[in-house]
């Protein structure tokens, strides 16, 4: 073997890429890796991690409110952005050594370059280096999408959203989704003034609709503008200062930023898929069947750039599988795409996992038996708060299978966990009704709902 010659060639070293060249150089193989930027990629740089933080310092401030309104002696909270960037950054370094030191004691080969596949066994580094490998991994995620409206490039993206050094007074999120709700959240918790302008009738097309007109009740109350069926036709922008113009030709009231949380398209153009014959989808996703691989033999994808479900640990499981069954020899080794848990980290927290009512009704139509449970968390009853949680069951068929579980309020990222490990094994609601209750917690409204 040459020093260009590896057993796996991976392009990319996010979340997934860095999961498949750990699991195949356990089990034995020659692993290159290859990422021009920060180890890590998109979730460890300018995603989950930072974007955890920044909920953490959002929490801590709203706890703070309470706090005072308890009989903390607490003065009004001044945030210093800038030391806590300080401490998420050590964090996030604190990550990639650890990455680093796992790479060389593994002996991968880390190539700090891009890679473009030249045909299904070789890929070239920008500097023309060829090197060659009977199995080849992409895993080169996604980038933030503007959309296409004159003016659009005026505004920040959420990538951008990590380089602010202070809260910007008034600030105008477009979007609806995972990105628009957090960083909206986030915002308006460390002392912005927030407008969201998002396209469709409500947030979060895709989740339960009454958890998602719950929580744009929750931040009308906390101050968010909300603008639904808002069609955004045009940005001015000049000195920092931004106007938004709708379809009816309204100005918006002017911001001192603009961020577009619009979507996310993959980095398949940038690592030259097409050109080798991989099939991609109309939006440039690489098409991947049950076991990772594309069109093309030998050359598998995972992760953001592929047409499956975007999420950090989905891309990991879907790397360490794949390797399993091309260097563990475990033939049947795939990853289940089912009932994959997910969580939205607005104030308050929604996490979901399996169907929703609307999906659940659809595909059982009358079998559908929904449960719910609205309350308000004890901390927030205590300080006379008005957030609500609101909890909900949908099961399914006489022994009312439980087919999805939809949670919003406090706690609710920390308590579906669990109950996913539940819902995948196939538990009823008379499972759930067995259960005692974990007393006095929010938790126990998943097995106390009638
Ligand atoms: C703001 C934000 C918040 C998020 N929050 C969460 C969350 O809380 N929980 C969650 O589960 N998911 C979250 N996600 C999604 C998560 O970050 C992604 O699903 C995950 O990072 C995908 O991993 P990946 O390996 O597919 O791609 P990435 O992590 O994006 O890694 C791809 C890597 O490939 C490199 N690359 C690209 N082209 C080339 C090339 N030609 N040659 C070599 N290298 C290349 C890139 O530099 C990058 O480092 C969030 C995403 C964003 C944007
Ligand atoms: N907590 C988490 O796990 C987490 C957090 C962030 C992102 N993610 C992952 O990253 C993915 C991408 O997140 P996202 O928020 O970018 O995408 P998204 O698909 O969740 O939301 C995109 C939003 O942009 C809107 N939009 C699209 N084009 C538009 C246009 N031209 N004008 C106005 N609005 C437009 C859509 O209507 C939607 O509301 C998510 O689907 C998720 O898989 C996960």
């Amino acid at each position: 073997m040459s020093g260009t010659d590896f057993d796996l060639i991976v392009i990319g070293g996010g979340s997934g890429g860095l999961a498949g060249a750990f699991r195949a150089a356990a089990h034995g193989a020659r692993v290159a890796v290859l990422e021009p930027g920060e180890l890590g990629g998109t979730c460890v740089n300018v995603g989950c991690v930072p974007k955890k933080a920044m909920w953490l310092a959002a929490d801590l401030s709203q706890k703070l409110a309470l706090a005072a309104q308890l009989g903390f002696a607490v003065p009004p909270p001044q945030f210093d952005w800038i030391e806590f960037v300080t401490h998420r950054q050590r964090y996030i370094a604190n990550i990639h050594n650890s990455y680093q030191q796992r790479l060389d004691a593994n002996g991968i080969a880390l190539l700090r370059t891009r890679g473009c596949l030249l045909s299904r066994d070789t890929v070239e580094t920008s500097e023309g280096v060829r090197l060659r490998a009977p199995h080849i991994l992409v895993a080169t995620g996604g980038r933030a999408q503007r959309p296409d409206v004159a003016g659009a490039e005026h505004g920040m993206v959420s990538d951008d959203f990590f380089n602010l050094c202070a809260a910007p007074e008034r600030v105008a999120v477009v979007g609806g989704g995972y990105i628009a709700v957090e960083l909206a959240g986030v915002l308006q918790s460390l002392g912005s003034r927030v407008d969201m302008f998002v396209r469709g009738r409500r947030l979060l097309n895709g989740f339960d609709e009454e958890l998602s007109l719950q929580l744009a009740e929750d931040y009308r109350q906390y101050g968010v503008k909300l603008h639904l069926d808002y069609a955004l036709r045009s940005v001015r922008g000049a000195a920092s200062k931004f106007v938004l113009r709708d379809a009816s030709n309204d100005d918006s009231a002017p911001f001192d930023a603009l961020i577009f949380a619009t979507g996310r398209c993959p980095n398949s153009d940038v690592c030259g898929a097409a050109g080798i014959g991989i099939e991609l989808d109309p939006s440039g996703h690489v098409h991947v069947d049950e076991f990772q691989n594309t069109s093309v033999e030998g050359v598998y994808a995972v992760g953001d750039v592929t047409d499956r479900v975007a999420l950090t640990p989905v891309a990991i499981a879907a790397a360490r599988r794949l390797m399993d069954r091309v260097f563990g020899g475990d033939a049947e080794s795939r990853l289940d795409y089912s009932d994959i848990a997910t969580v939205i980290f607005s104030h308050p927290p929604i996490g979901r996992v399996g169907l929703t009512e609307d999906e659940a009704r659809a595909r059982f139509g009358d079998a559908v038996r929904v449960y719910r449970s609205g309350f308000r968390p004890m901390l927030h009853a205590l300080a006379d708060s008005p957030q609500r949680s609101l909890f909900k069951l949908v099961c399914v068929g006489e022994e009312e299978r439980v087919v999805g579980i939809h949670l919003l309020g406090e706690g609710a990222d920390e308590i579906l966990q669990g109950f996913a490990v539940a819902l995948k094994r196939g538990i009823a609601k008379r499972d759930l009704d067995e259960t005692v209750a974990i007393h006095p917690t929010s938790a126990e409204e998943v097995v106390l709902m009638r």
